[in-house]
Parts: structure tokens; C-alpha cells; sequence
């Protein structure tokens, strides 16, 4: 299985190329500046180049509060660039992955939402997302796209780096209490995708394997339970900690806003796939345990 995965030093993507061996899998990273998702005209020609089986979409502006102010270029990269991606894909008579987010929901509901929730974003960046949701699936019906929420990895920019970068420089940090949702190993999200990707290889014509998905971590937390728990399993590695002061999100004022439930019903994603991701407190350990002991990049 050769997989054209668009993002080079993303959290998935690197999650994906670490994974790829442990599912018989091939992948090829594919970014900037060989192709820029802003610039949708040269993608059909970079992916006619690299041969592969299936094309994942991991790449996207990923900036939820900067992307109050540049929604344009937001707008661009997540809603007309995931679509030329689906496009592209579809030129090759390839299915197509498409990653994309809880922040498509409002968080007005008080259970887990359901793939047939009406998503109601409430900032810049869940409304691109979600225009990109709508140009892959106009794009294309061989497409699988996979909801997932609070992505930590060893890479790149996530909470848990936040949260041990602001314990070495403070002993108490407040964190929001009243925002709950799932987070998610991109290590767990690689092994997800490699299975869907397996799925709609080998059943070309299964319409229950395509479509939307929800694909999380079991378990849910508040932003403050997560830093507790990132702090617990911090100190019990020697690494550095410090206490969570729990607030309220109108303590804590940010640009863009956030769902306050971000819990999404992964049931349909069993059924279908076969993938169920582990509970979050499983694979925060091994995250944490990296970080402490690797040099980070
Ligand atoms: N992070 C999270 O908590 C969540 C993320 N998601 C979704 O999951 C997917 C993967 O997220 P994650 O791994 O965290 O992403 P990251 O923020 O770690 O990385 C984003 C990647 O997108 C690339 N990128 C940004 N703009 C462009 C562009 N114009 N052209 C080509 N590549 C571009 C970046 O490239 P470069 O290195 O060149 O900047 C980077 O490699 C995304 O679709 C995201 O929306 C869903 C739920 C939660
Ligand atoms: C750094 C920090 C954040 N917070 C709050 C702000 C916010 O409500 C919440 C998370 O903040 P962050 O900015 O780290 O995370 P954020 O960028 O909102 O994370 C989101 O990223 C996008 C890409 C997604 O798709 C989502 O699933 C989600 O993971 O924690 C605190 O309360 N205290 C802090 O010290």
C-alpha cells in the first residue's frame, strides 16, 4: 500500500511515516514548497508524479486563534486547498483521506455529537475546515474524511509541549475547565488512517466505508484534567510540573472561540473500520516519556 500523504513536519504526518512500516505501508511526504495548498493550481500535477494508492490529506492551517485575522488565507489552504487535493485524487481514480476536526461543532449539546450533528462552527478555522469537509465530498464519493480533536504528539505544536514549555518557566498555570473533549494520540490517528486507508483499498465499491467519520481517543477530559494529567505523568518521569488552576473560558479570553463539548460518538468508525483508538491516558505516557528523553525538533 504506497500512500501519498500531503504535510512533510506536521504532527500526523510524522506520526504516519513513523507508523507506515507496522501496517505494510509506504508513505511519501508531500509539502512545501513542492506544493503549497494555497496555490491549488500545480496540485494535480505534483500528485500525477509520485505514484501511490491513496492520497491523506494531513496537512492544514492549523492556527485556530490566528486564523481570526487571516481568514482568507485559512479559507484557502482548508476549504479550496483539501478540495483540490480530493480533486487531484479523483483526476487519479485514487481514494482520499481527508482529516478534519471537532471544531466544526458549536458544543452547544450536552451528549458526544454524531457524524449526523449539523456542524455550526464557531470561529475562522472550524469554518474552513468545514468548507473543506464539503469540497472533498463534492469532489468526490471515494473519500473517507476523520473527525478527530485535541491532536498531542512529540512534533511540532501541540498542549502537551505547551503545558511542559510553561512548567519550566512558572508554578502554576491556569487551564480551562469548562471546554471537554478527547485528546488524541496522532500516533493512534496514523494507525486509524492506515486502516481506513487498507479498508477503502480493498473494497473499492463499499459505500459504508466512505463518507464522514468520527475518530478519537476514548475517554474525555477538560483542558484542565488533560494538564494535570500531562503534569502527573511529567513528574513521575523527573520531568517538569506544576499546579493547574482551573478556570472558566471567560477567564481565560482568547480570539477565536472554542466548543465548550467537544466529545464526538466514534461508533460509526467501529462499525465500518474496525478502529477503535485507545483511551488517551494509554498513550499520553509513552508522548510525555519522548519528550523528556529525545532531542525535540
Ligand atoms: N492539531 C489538532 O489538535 C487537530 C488537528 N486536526 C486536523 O488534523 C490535520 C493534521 O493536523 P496536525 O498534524 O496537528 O497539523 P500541524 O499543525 O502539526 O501541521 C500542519 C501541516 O500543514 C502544513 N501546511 C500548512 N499550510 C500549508 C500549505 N499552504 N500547503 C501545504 N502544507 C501546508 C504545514 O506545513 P509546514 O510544515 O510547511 O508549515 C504542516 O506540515 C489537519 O487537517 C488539522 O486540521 C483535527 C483535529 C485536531
Ligand atoms: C496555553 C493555554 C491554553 N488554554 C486554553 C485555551 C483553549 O481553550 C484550550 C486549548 O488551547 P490551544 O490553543 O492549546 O489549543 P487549540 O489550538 O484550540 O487546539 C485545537 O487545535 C485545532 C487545530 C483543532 O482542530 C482542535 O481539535 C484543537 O486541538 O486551552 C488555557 O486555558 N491555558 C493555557 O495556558
Amino acid at each position: 500500500m504506497r500512500i501519498l500523504v500531503i504535510g512533510k513536519e506536521g504532527q500526523v504526518a510524522r506520526a504516519l511515516a513513523e507508523r507506515a512500516a507496522a501496517h505494510g505501508a509506504v508513505v511519501t511526504l508531500i509539502g512545501r514548497p513542492l506544493l503549497d495548498l494555497a496555490d491549488p493550481s500545480g496540485i494535480g500535477d505534483v500528485l500525477a508524479e509520485i505514484s501511490g494508492d491513496v492520497v491523506v490529506n494531513a496537512a492544514a492551517y492549523t492556527a485556530v486563534d490566528q486564523a481570526e485575522t487571516e481568514p482568507e488565507l485559512a479559507e484557502a489552504i482548508n476549504g479550496i486547498g483539501a478540495g483540490a487535493v480530493a480533486g487531484a485524487a479523483a483526476a487519479m481514480n485514487l481514494p482520499v483521506v481527508q482529516i478534519s476536526t471537532d471544531y466544526v461543532f458549536d458544543g452547544a449539546a450536552s451528549r458526544p455529537y454524531g457524524e449526523g450533528d449539523v456542524p455550526a462552527p464557531l470561529g475562522v478555522y472550524g469554518k474552513s475546515k468545514l468548507l473543506g469537509e464539503q469540497a472533498v465530498a463534492a469532489a468526490t464519493a471515494n473519500h473517507a474524511i476523520l473527525r478527530t480533536s485535541w491532536i498531542y504528539s512529540p512534533f511540532g505544536r501541540n498542549f502537551v509541549r505547551t503545558m511542559l514549555r510553561l512548567a519550566r518557566e512558572r508554578d502554576e498555570i491556569s487551564v480551562v475547565a469548562d471546554q471537554v473533549g478527547a485528546p488524541t494520540s496522532a500516533h493512534d490517528i496514523a494507525d486509524g488512517v492506515l486502516t481506513v486507508c487498507r479498508n477503502l483499498l480493498a473494497r473499492p465499491h463499499e459505500r459504508s466505508l466512505r463518507g464522514i467519520f468520527h475518530m478519537t481517543a476514548a475517554g474525555s477530559a477538560s483542558w484542565a484534567e488533560f494538564a494535570s494529567e500531562i503534569f502527573a505523568r511529567s513528574a513521575q518521569l523527573g520531568g517538569p510540573t506544576a499546579r493547574v488552576l482551573p478556570v472558566s473560558t471567560s477567564d481565560y479570553p482568547t480570539p477565536a472561540r472554542r466548543p465548550a463539548n467537544s466529545r464526538l460518538d466514534c461508533a460509526k468508525i467501529a462499525a465500518a473500520h474496525g478502529v477503535t483508538l485507545p483511551d488517551w491516558h494509554a498513550s499520553l505516557q509513552p508522548c510525555i516519556s519522548r519528550l523528556l528523553t529525545e532531542p525535540q525538533s
